[in-house]
């Protein structure tokens, strides 16, 4: 079940949605005409009443058709009024709008693209995915229909009370008077309202992640023929979400009755009292008349407020968990270079390197601990180790993708730290054990390692890669690979991955097993071509079978996360029983082999590793 990965914000809504003023600022002056428009076109509808009051008292008693006939002509016309200032308004916000949701969704694309690796192994995608649409789309139309009409509402109930005490006070009085208790009514609502909101939308996270999984992983619950365990956790969950939009539903159902009975209340104490002055004569009948029509006009302004309110404070939160995302920090900057730190030789050297990952358990030991390491210029060098000793956090280390937390990891002498991105992300080229492909074409996806890498880099890169297999495809490098490469067969994908990596002819590379997937024969072919590549650059190969290991000059034994012995292959293997099992599967013995100093030279090395790394 998806976690709920961020901590509650516990502001006000209108604090909230004031974050929005960046985004709305460039439109402010077409959302204040707009408001403006509506705000008159409201009004307009507020004269109406005087037009009766006149047509009662004036027309309508001196029994004059003429005069009748005018008053409906000047009703007729402030309605056309009415409709054409509404629709004026619509206009004038639409555009900009759009463009402010569009905006809005701009940046958090961009943001979630510098976000470090730990937040997108923390959040659910479908959390990220559901502040991208849905929410946006709240905002949008929050922008464009509560925020002006709750001004308008208001504006319209201010003036409307101003004509309604202009023409009676006492009767004013009357109707003004549940206007405390209402005000206290909505807040208690939008309290409760706000919480279940929040409920809501979290929930709707949580079913897009369950729906994106199911989706991504069709070929596994298929396979496992998990059709119904899956439909039934999605049921559980839409079930919940279901229990909470009925939940907002009551809440909403119960205001609004609220709302429009209270008010109704008083409008039928005011006609009581307005026919009793009436009968009195001390009120005119076209002054109660217009003084009715005047409450029944206000009617929709107060009653509205409660959806209105109940969308304004689903936005506040849309706009919380907008914010939730882009306060996140990005990834670390540059770090100013140590001037007191030591020369580093060329190569990549990893000096005392130590690596937690942001979730681990306090108190947890690192992953990584004490990595002392030269991968010297032009060497292969091969991370071997068991599962889970920490190959993948090492690699991963390279290219920034996890910031170091101890120590530091240096390219021809340059703290990577020290470095702009770009020029890391230039001179490390990355390919991981799960090859990762783009629903784009097969050379959009090779040239993602080079963008500017011309044909014949391409075709080296994919000859390197033995994905020769691309110019039999329909439209060679021009066909589509689908999601995620998925109607590419493993070993394809993995190949591409591998063609991207070179296709920049990098100084650094860093390959995570990018061979599991080949069949032997492809995997020689491969290998034979990686190895021109390997001469050329410095690499580190995640390696788990010896024929990937035969690439390498050197071996690095990986073991809990601490290097325990760096030599070549043969030395290893006589030397270390560790290594002898993982490249065997022989049964490790109690201790490292003794090595026979005849057959093979100088013994490999072991912990401590610094002096022979340097
Ligand atoms: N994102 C993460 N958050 C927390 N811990 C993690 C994360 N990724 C990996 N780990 C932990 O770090 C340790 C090392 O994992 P890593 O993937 O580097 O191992 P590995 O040597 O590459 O394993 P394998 O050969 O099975 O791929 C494991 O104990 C793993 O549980």
């Amino acid at each position: 079940m998806p976690e709920k990965p961020a901590e509650r914000t516990d502001r006000s809504a209108v604090r909230s949605l004031l974050r929005l003023w960046p985004y709305v600022r460039p439109v402010r002056l077409r959302l204040f005409t707009a408001a403006f428009v509506a705000i008159l076109a409201s009004c307009l509808s507020l004269v109406i009443p005087l037009i009766l009051k006149w047509m009662v008292d004036g027309p309508v008693a001196d029994r004059d058709p003429g005069g009748v006939w005018l008053g409906a002509l000047y009703l007729l016309l402030l309605g056309i009024a009415e409709a054409v200032l509404f629709g004026f308004r619509r206009w004038l916000v639409a555009r900009p709008l759009a463009g402010v949701e569009a905006s809005m969704r701009a940046d958090l694309y961009r943001h979630l693209q510098r976000l470090p690796v730990a937040f997108h192994d923390r959040w659910p995608s479908g959390q990220l995915l559901s502040r991208g649409t849905t929410d946006l789309m709240l905002l949008r139309m929050f922008l464009a229909f509560p925020l002006t009409f709750l001004v308008v509402n208001a504006a319209t109930i201010l003036v409307g009370f101003v004509i309604l005490f202009a023409q009676d006070w006492s009767l004013g009085l009357v109707l003004l008077a549940p206007a405390v208790p209402l005000i206290v009514l909505c807040s208690v609502f939008e309290t409760k309202y706000s919480l279940v909101a929040r409920k809501a939308q979290d929930q709707v996270g949580d079913l897009t992640t369950v729906v994106e999984e199911s989706v991504l992983g069709i070929r596994i619950v298929k396979g496992f023929g998990r059709h119904r365990s899956q439909a039934l956790a999605f049921r559980a969950l839409s079930q919940r979400l279901r229990a909470t939009e009925l939940g907002k539903a009551r809440l909403l159902a119960g205001i609004w009755a609220l709302i429009t009975a209270i008010p109704e209340l008083a409008i039928g104490a005011a006609l009581v009292l307005g026919t009793i002055q009436v009968a009195d004569g001390s009120l005119s009948a076209g002054t109660l008349v217009a003084f009715l029509s005047t409450a029944l006009a206000l009617r929709w302004p107060v009653e509205s407020i409660g959806f209105l309110l109940a969308m304004s404070q689903e936005s506040a939160t849309a706009t919380d968990r907008f914010f939730e995302v882009m306060d996140v920090a990005e990834e670390h900057g540059v770090a100013a270079a140590r001037a007191d730190a030591p020369d580093a030789p060329a190569g990549m050297v990893f000096e005392g390197v130590e690596f937690r990952y942001p979730d681990a358990e306090p108190g947890s030991p690192p992953v990584l601990a004490r990595i002392d390491l030269q991968v010297r210029p032009g060497e292969t060098m091969a991370l071997v180790g068991g599962t889970g000793s920490g190959k993948t956090t090492l690699t991963a280390l390279v290219p920034r993708l996890h910031e170091v937390t101890g120590g530091r990891i240096t390219l021809d002498g340059e703290d990577i730290a020290t470095m702009e991105r770009s020029r890391l992300r230039e001179l490390v080229s990355v390919a991981f054990e799960e090859p990762t492909l783009f629903s784009a074409t097969v050379g959009e996806n090779v040239r993602m390692g080079a963008e500017d890498a011309d044909e014949e880099q391409v075709r080296r890169a994919l000859a390197v890669a033995q994905a020769d297999f691309v110019h039999r495809l329909p439209q060679g490098l021009d066909t589509e690979v689908g999601e995620q490469g998925l109607s590419l067969s493993g070993g394809q994908r993995q190949r591409l991955a591998l063609a991207r990596a070179v296709v920049g002819q990098p100084r650094f590379l860093v390959l995570d097993d990018p061979l599991s997937a080949l069949d032997v024969h492809t995997e020689t072919l491969v290998e034979a071509a990686l190895r021109q590549v390997l001469e050329e650059t410095t690499a580190v190969v995640v390696a788990h079978r010896p024929s990937t290991v035969m690439l390498a000059d050197r071996v690095a034994l990986l073991s809990e996360g601490r290097i325990t012995a760096v030599g070549t292959h043969q030395e290893l293997l006589r030397s270390n029983a560790e290594y002898a099992w993982l490249m065997s599967g022989a049964e490790p013995g109690p201790g490292p082999v003794t090595p026979d100093p005849v057959t093979t030279g100088p013994p490999a090395q072991q912990v401590p590793v610094e002096e022979g790394t340097r």
